[in-house]
């Protein structure tokens, strides 16, 4: 039996877990961090430091500042962590690299299985495609998500900058631009609007053809399992960086 604190727990993500833990008997909730105070069936502190209760894994869908604080608290108790927020700084992603090598740590900005593996598809597209073929990545969330582009966005993004010999560089939004594209360009577009989950579309152009791999996300669940599974995997885990990759034997 994993147990799990969840910080952001009255979050929209937060609620997800909860529910989706019911159904489970290898991990249970035994506490919470939230910035809200409401009625919980666990205890709920307003701040990491001021937990009481033993865990095994701390589960993160906060925000990047409450990130900060899981990462200083993950190293002074040795407490694996799977991290799910994004937007995070590049100071934020060094300071995780730095515990990861004291501590378990489990990062993924989409911890859906579909995703991950839309990622897998999109390198291997890439390879046969080449910059005859022009990338460029739409994604759509809800009217209330703070951080623009998705970092799953960024995260596909950057393993197709990470399996391709091409130098690309990242242009986001093109707008007041006038300038022809260069095919070194990754274009990274962003939608806002009403109750959208996540959406994500990977999109080949080349000359007289087009390939787009996408993905939708049609509830929360989906991240919300793959979050308990990376918390039940990590559990006990040697100190290290670990992804869905891991998690899926990608
Ligand atoms: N990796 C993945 O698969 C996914 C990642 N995400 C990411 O997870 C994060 C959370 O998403 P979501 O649940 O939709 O966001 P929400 O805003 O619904 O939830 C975040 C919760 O954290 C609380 N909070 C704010 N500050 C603190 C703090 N300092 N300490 C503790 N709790 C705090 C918020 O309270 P208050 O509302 O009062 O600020 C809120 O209840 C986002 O970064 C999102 O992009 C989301 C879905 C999937
Ligand atoms: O904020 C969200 O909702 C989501 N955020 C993640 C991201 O930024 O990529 C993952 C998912 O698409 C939902």
């Amino acid at each position: 039996m994993t147990d799990i604190i969840i910080q952001g727990i009255h979050g929209r993500m937060g609620r997800a877990l909860c529910t989706m833990i019911e159904a489970r008997t290898d991990c249970r909730v035994v506490a919470g961090v939230d910035a809200k105070e409401l009625p919980s069936a666990v205890p709920v502190f307003p701040s990491l430091e001021k937990n009481t209760v033993p865990a095994d894994v701390l589960i993160d869908f906060s925000n990047p500042d409450a990130t900060q604080n899981a990462i200083e608290y993950c190293r002074a108790h040795k407490l694996p962590c799977v991290i799910c927020t994004t937007g995070l700084s590049e100071g934020q992603e060094q300071a995780l690299r730095e515990l990861s090598k004291t501590v378990a740590v489990f990062k993924s900005a989409n911890m859906s299985l579909g995703v991950n593996l839309l990622i897998e598809l999109a390198k291997q597209a890439n390879a046969v495609l080449g910059t005859d073929f022009d990338v460029e990545i739409i994604e759509k969330h809800h009217h209330n998500k703070l951080d623009a582009p998705s970092g799953t966005a960024l995260m596909i993004a950057d393993e197709l900058c990470g399996a391709s010999p091409v130098p690309y560089h990242y242009v986001y939004d093109r707008h007041a631009e006038r300038r022809k594209r260069e095919p070194t360009e990754i274009g990274i577009h962003a939608v806002r609007g009403g109750s959208i989950v996540g959406e994500h579309e990977v999109i080949f152009a080349g000359p007289e053809e087009v390939i787009t791999i996408s993905h939708s996300a049609g509830s929360r669940e989906v991240f919300a399992n793959g979050a308990l599974n990376a918390a039940v995997f990590l559990a006990g885990k040697p100190a290290g960086m670990y992804n869905m990759k891991d998690l899926m034997h990608l």
